[in-house]
């Protein structure tokens, strides 16, 4: 079965070609589409070989780049299918499913029409994810597809670590409440992690630091998310690239008085120009932070000390919650490749049983390990994420039961 993942974002597209037979699965292509309505769009492809394309192009909306993405896979040159009817599933990657799927779902008129009412609440990343399946309903109609939410894992949280402390007519209203992202990344890692140690996934208390351009730790308990840092939107929790986490609403509605600014300016503020960006003046990239250390910028210093500093108080926190902690994972871009973060994060955390080893950590980058002692109480994993391998995964169940139904 060949399935295409794709992972629509406001200006981008990540998609990965699979071909998957049982259990066994190889990527045949996979790559990103940037840029997406601005000058200098482009399309990034790598064949199976580790061969990398370039196209330019004029890449003005979701439609086009996924257009782009099916032509170079069906492209002599570079491509991997002849056809386009090879396609047999194409899986989606959808950011707030709301309180409505606590799993995947196979995509009907119905299903978008309630994807479509979770807009308000994830208004930069929903659209652009009916967008990517409006553009195949179009573009391929008869392929079947798949949604997988970053808010479903997340389902089971009770309801005390869910409710925000305002009025409860807030939330039989308009659902306001936590709801929790990247829940693909975080039921993926935990589970491969409990694989690696050979342990039973349903008796483990796990945290799992998600740490990428957006960032979320989440606590999770004989195999259920019990709670996670990312709340109502991707706003809330931990410092990221350019958002700015937990917040005093005080000092919000404090700065909207005296900057003059409204509802729309205040969202891009606290998404766009805050976190390590707004903090440091640099950038909201992890590695540009990381040359700034090495010249000892103070800014960076700063930055760097409040985004470790987070996460620390969130494992704190969840080993509260849940009564201890067996398996800490760290995962995404900078917890797969940050080993200062990773340091400073387990750094004194010996009285609760996790001893880093040094050893290990340092250096390491993009793979899967145990980085604990051997005397840690807790174990300590790297484990690479794959939303993308979840999608398919899940793409290709849903699809095989429907044709078996
Ligand atoms: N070798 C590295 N060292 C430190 N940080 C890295 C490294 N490679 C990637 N990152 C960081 O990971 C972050 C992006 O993570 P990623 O999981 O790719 O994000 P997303 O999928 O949310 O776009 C960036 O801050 C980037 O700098
Ligand atoms: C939900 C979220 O924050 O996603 P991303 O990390 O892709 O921005
Ligand atoms: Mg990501």
């Amino acid at each position: 079965m060949k399935i295409l993942v794709l992972n629509c974002g406001s200006s981008s597209i990540k998609y990965q070609l699979f071909f998957m037979e049982g259990e066994t699965w190889d990527v045949m292509a996979k790559g990103g589409v940037e840029k997406i309505g601005l000058k200098g769009s482009f399309l990034k492809h790598e064949k199976s070989n580790g061969e990398k394309v370039l196209l330019e192009g004029e890449i003005l909306d979701h439609e086009t780049g996924i257009d782009y993405i099916l032509g170079i896979l069906l492209s002599d040159l570079h491509g991997c299918i002849k056809e386009m009817e090879e396609i047999d599933a194409v899986g989606h990657r959808v950011v707030h499913g709301g309180e409505t799927f606590n799993s995947s779902v196979f995509i009907t008129d119905e299903v978008i029409s309630k994807m479509e009412d979770c807009i308000d609440l994830a208004p930069l990343h929903n659209p652009p994810n009916l967008k990517g399946i409006r553009a195949i309903s179009s573009l391929l109609p008869n392929v079947p597809q798949v949604g997988v939410f970053d808010t479903a894992f997340h389902q089971t949280m009770p309801k005390h670590a869910y409710m925000y402390a305002i009025p409860f007519s807030l939330y039989k209203k308009y659902g306001v409440r936590r709801y929790g992202f990247h829940g693909t990344s975080h039921r993926y890692v935990s589970k491969r992690a409990c694989e690696a140690l050979g342990v039973d996934y349903k008796k483990q208390r796990i945290i799992s630091c998600h740490l990428g351009n957006g960032a979320s730790v989440a606590a999770i308990m004989n195999g259920e998310s019990v709670d996670t840092s990312m709340g109502f939107t991707p706003l809330e929790g931990l410092m990221m690239g350019t958002r700015c986490g937990d917040l005093d609403i005080g000092a919000a509605t404090y700065i909207m008085d005296k900057e003059l600014i409204g509802i729309q300016s205040a969202s891009i503020l606290f998404n766009k120009h805050s976190g390590m960006l707004g903090v440091t003046g640099i950038s909201s990239d992890m590695r540009e932070i990381e040359s700034a250390l090495e010249k000892k910028d103070p800014m960076a210093e700063l930055g760097m000390s409040m985004y470790n500093y987070r996460i620390k108080k969130f494992v704190g926190s969840y080993a509260a919650a849940m009564g201890g902690v067996d398996i800490l994972i760290f995962t995404g871009g900078i917890g797969e490749n940050g080993d200062l973060t990773r340091r400073e994060v387990c750094k004194g955390l010996d009285f609760m049983g996790m001893v880093l080893d040094d050893e290990k950590n340092t250096g390491l980058r993009g793979k899967e390990m145990d980085i604990s002692k051997k005397e840690s109480k807790c174990r300590i994993m790297v484990v690479p994420t794959n939303e993308e391998l979840v999608i398919a995964v899940d793409t290709k169940k849903i699809v095989t039961e429907l044709v078996h139904k």
